[in-house]
């Protein structure tokens, strides 16, 4: 597969490197074209700062790193905090506004920002003003902005953060349906649960790599049958699915598959009564 990105011993600051902490220190990653990436890690562990170093809007202060840089112009992020990423006045101005720098003509511009909010299930007028929000439609602003592009590569930072449950599903199946579309998606979580929908982990541990894995390997370990992992290791807790499973385990079930998510809980739990 393609790298877009690929990280040398990279030291990361958030700004120019004479008023600024170094926050990543010896980075060795590379994320390629199509992934789909969970990037997880306690509060402060750096999880921001490293989406912000995939953006271009962090400093390498350190070691280097390689971007493919025709990729990487089309990149979008959604942060943490949708109040400072909100440009428009009204929710058309704001999620046509990534459009208009890529000069679409106006005429297209009402359906596609009619699809993207549609696809986020952000359920508001255009001409509402993005002010009115609450700040989990205004998460689900930034997110229609970032997706009307057509992006490739999406960076979330903690997207469903604020969101309630239905919200946080509907806002996993659109990931989950642009990622099969071939989008590349870094998304750093904090909760285990959507871990799952990524193909691979990378863990933070006070801004260096603690894990690099799949889902399974860092909820399971590598010997699958002990109740510890990686998981539990850098102080979280095992999502439902999980604990179940191991829970299955530690009784002596021999479950064929390791489950991470809830609907492949649902399809192990049955395989166990034939
Ligand atoms: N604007 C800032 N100025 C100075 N230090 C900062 C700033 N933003 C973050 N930091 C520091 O950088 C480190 C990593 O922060 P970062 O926001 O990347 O972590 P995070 O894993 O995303 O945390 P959280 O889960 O709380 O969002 C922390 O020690 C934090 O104190």
């Amino acid at each position: 597969m393609r790298p877009l990105w690929n990280l040398k011993d990279a030291d990361v600051a958030l700004h120019a490197p004479e008023d600024s902490a170094t926050v990543l220190r010896r980075l060795n990653l590379r994320i390629d074209e199509g992934e789909f990436v969970a990037v997880v890690g306690r509060n402060g562990s750096g999880k921001s700062t490293l989406l912000r170093a995939l953006g271009g809007f962090a400093q390498v202060t350190g070691g280097e790193i390689a971007v493919d840089g025709e990729m990487i112009r089309g990149v979008r992020a959604v942060f943490q905090n949708p109040d400072a990423q909100i440009v428009g006045e009204t929710v058309f101005e704001d999620v046509s506004f990534g459009l208009e720098n890529m000069a679409v003509p106006p005429g297209d511009m009402p359906g596609l920002v009619r699809d993207a909010l549609a696809m986020v299930g952000l359920n508001v007028r255009g001409d509402e003003p993005a002010e009115h929000l609450s700040g989990g439609q205004k998460q689900l602003l930034c997110m229609a902005g970032a997706i009307v592009t057509g992006t490739r590569i999406l960076l979330l930072d903690e997207p469903t953060a604020m969101l309630d449950p239905a919200s946080k599903s509907a806002l996993q199946r659109v990931a989950k349906r642009l990622h099969e579309n071939g989008t590349t998606i870094v998304w750093a979580t904090q909760a285990m649960d959507e871990v799952g929908l990524a193909g691979r982990v990378i863990a933070l541990r006070d801004g260096e790599v603690a894990f690099d894995g799949t889902p399974e390997r860092f909820m399971y370990g590598d010997g699958g049958e002990a109740p510890s992992s990686p998981c539990l290791s850098l102080g979280f807790r095992h999502p439902y699915a999980v604990e179940v499973a191991h829970r299955l385990l530690a009784a002596g079930l021999p479950l064929r598959e390791r489950p991470v998510l809830d609907e492949q809980l649902l399809k192990v739990v049955p395989a166990l009564c034939r």
